[in-house]
This record gives structure tokens, C-alpha cells and sequence, in this order.
């Protein structure tokens, strides 16, 4: 942020709760600032799609506060277009008539959005190279992905809220993808204040380690963890023990009180908040850069060591 302003939240979950039979979401809470990326991972079924159309109004929700750029879901369909207008949507799958031609999508969001910019939708077609002649039912699932996202960048949107929008992609057109999305999310008001941020689903986590600024997780309905991006993939370390190696770390002064460690057949992973520290007091233990994937692992299915409760006496727990 390059100004003292407090920014408000353009999209804002407080303690949202949805019941379906069999699945609660249990007071779900996120924030997406500008200029921010969010990246809302988690296993399939936790609950990422429920948030995201509960944050769209796309249904009800049983309890909480769902905001988006200050408008409350609950009244987000009936809201004014202007409104509409500043939000981008991506899912998974494309939602347009399937004998239609990319052209005349072009000309049908023309006349669906006062905002929308021709010039910035066939810049989009020309970038994934999709040619406007083609008909929507001849679109392979990544194509049809770029040609979503396309119509969601050309209408001018405040946010864009992506679910697992980029799952379709390959490599190159991944890249692309996350360049465009960087762009979005750059730009700035005449005082240098952010104006835009993104919402993205993905299991694909290597996305969100190249751009997301924040990363919520989502398990069983709670969120799990909410962290700086940069502070697992850059600070923290996963250092990859032998069962004895495991009792000369917690007995050592690196050692936080909390340690969060994962058994394999091969050995145990254990996370460390510095990996340049921990390298430093244990040269001989290999320790890695922590993915995001390493930390959701280590986060939902490790267990939680006390060294120092271990120490006087107390025990481990979950
Ligand atoms: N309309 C519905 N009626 C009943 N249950 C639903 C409905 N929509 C979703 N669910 C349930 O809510 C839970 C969460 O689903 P959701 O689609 O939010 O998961 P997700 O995290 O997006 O999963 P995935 O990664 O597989 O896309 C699942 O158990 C699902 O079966």
C-alpha cells in the first residue's frame, strides 16, 4: 500500500453460515483488501464454492455478513447494474449458449455492460489466441476458461472472483493467465491507492505461490489458517527429519512452543517458522522451502507437538 489510508475490504465474509444436509458452513470469515490476491484453498467438498455463492448472493446464507465492494449479498441481484458491473465472475464451466460465436459474445456483452471495452476483449482473444469464428460448443474446457475470463476482464470489474478458473490451463496459457491477473490487480487510483483484488479458488496451489498475497484455507466449513503468503513460502521451512532427529529439535532452543510435525514411512516433516535459523542450528537436517501444499498438508493432517509442555512433563496433542 502506498498511502496512510484505511482501505475497506472489497470483499468481506463475517461469520457467514450456510446449512446443507449433511455440510454446515461454520462461520466462515475472509477478507480480500485492494490490491490483494487471495488464494481460498482446501480439499474437495470443504466449502469454496458454497463461500464464494454465498458471497455473490448466488444463495442464502443462514447467519453472518456478506459483503461485496460494500454491498450486502443478500441484496446483490436486485442491486444497480452499475454495481453488477464491478464484479467479474469465473467459474469452472461456460455459461453461454453453445451454438454462439466468440464474435457475438463480444457483441452480447456490448450491449449487457455500459462498461464494456471491445478493445480489451479481442486484446484477450488475441493473448490466448482464440479465434473469434469459432462457435462456443467447439471450445476445448481451457478455452472456454479464457474466454470466460476474457468477458470478465472486458466489462471493467473493481473485483474478480475466480473459482478454479484456472484449472483448465496449460502451462503457457497458465502463465499468461497469472501475468493478466497481476495486471489487473496493479492497478491504481490518480494517489497511488489499489483499486482492484482478486478472490481465487484453486487446487492448483503452485498458482497461488507465484501470486497470491494471502491464503485462506477451508476445511470441513472453518477456515483453518488465513496467512501472508510470504511468510509460508518465504520465511518458513519444512525440514525433513529421521524419528531421531525429531526429539534433538524439540529439545532444542529453536524449538517454538508449538511444533507441527507429519509422520511418513520415510521419515517426519517438521515445520519450522525460520527455515535460515533452523539451517543455521541444524546444518545436518535437510530443511525445504514450505509450498502452500506442504503447509496445508502439515496443517490438516499433522499433529501438534508442545516441546516445552513435553519438558515439564505435559504430553502431546492433536
Ligand atoms: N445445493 C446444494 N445442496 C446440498 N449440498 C450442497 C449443495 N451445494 C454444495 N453442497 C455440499 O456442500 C459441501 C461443500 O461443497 P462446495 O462445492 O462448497 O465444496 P468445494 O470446496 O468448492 O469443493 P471442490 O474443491 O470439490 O469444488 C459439499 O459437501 C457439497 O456436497
Amino acid at each position: 500500500m502506498t498511502s496512510s489510508r484505511v482501505s475497506v475490504p472489497l470483499i468481506e465474509a463475517r461469520n457467514i453460515t450456510k446449512h446443507y444436509d449433511g455440510f454446515t458452513l461454520q462461520g466462515v470469515s475472509l477478507t480480500v483488501e485492494p490490491g490483494q490476491i487471495v488464494g481460498f484453498i482446501g480439499q474437495n467438498g470443504a466449502g469454496k464454492s458454497t463461500t464464494i455463492k454465498a458471497l455473490l448472493g448466488i444463495i442464502g446464507i443462514d447467519a453472518g455478513d456478506a459483503r461485496i465492494l460494500g454491498v450486502d449479498a443478500r441484496g446483490l441481484s436486485g442491486a444497480d447494474t452499475a454495481v453488477k458491473e464491478r464484479i467479474g465472475v469465473v467459474f469452472d464451466t461456460v455459461s453461454m449458449p453453445p451454438h454462439i460465436k466468440i464474435a457475438e459474445v463480444g457483441k452480447l456483452m456490448e450491449r449487457a455492460y455500459r462498461n464494456w471495452d471491445a478493445r480489451v476483449f479481442e486484446g484477450c482473444l488475441h493473448r490466448f489466441k482464440l479465434d473469434p469464428k469459432k462457435a462456443i460448443k467447439e471450445l476445448s474446457r481451457g478455452m472456454g476458461m479464457k474466454l470466460s475470463l476474457a468477458c470478465a476482464l472486458a466489462h471493467d470489474p473493481q473485483v474478480l472472483i475466480l473459482d478454479e478458473a484456472t484449472a483448465g490451463f496449460d502451462p503457457m496459457a497458465r502463465d499468461e493467465v497469472l501475468d493478466m491477473l497481476r495486471e489487473f490487480v496493479a492497478v491504481e487510483d490518480a494517489a497511488g491507492n489499489p483499486q482492484h483484488a482478486i478472490l481465487m479458488s484453486s487446487h492448483i496451489t503452485s498458482d497461488l505461490d507465484k501470486i497470491a498475497d494471502t491464503v485462506v484455507c477451508i476445511d470441513d466449513g472453518r477456515i483453518v489458517f488465513a496467512c501472508d503468503k510470504d511468510e509460508i513460502c518465504d520465511l518458513m521451512g519444512v525440514a525433513r527429519c529421521r524419528a531421531t532427529e525429531v526429539e534433538q529439535v524439540l529439545a532444542s532452543d529453536q524449538a517454538p512452543s508449538q511444533v507441527r510435525v507429519l509422520h511418513h514411512d520415510y521419515g517426519v516433516d517438521v515445520l519450522v517458522p525460520d527455515r535460515f535459523e533452523f539451517m543455521r542450528a541444524f546444518p545436518q537436517i535437510p530443511c525445504d522451502r514450505v509450498s502452500i501444499d506442504d503447509y496445508m498438508a502439515l496443517v490438516l493432517k499433522g499433529a501438534v507437538l508442545h516441546p516445552r509442555a513435553r519438558a515439564q512433563g505435559g504430553g502431546d496433542a492433536r
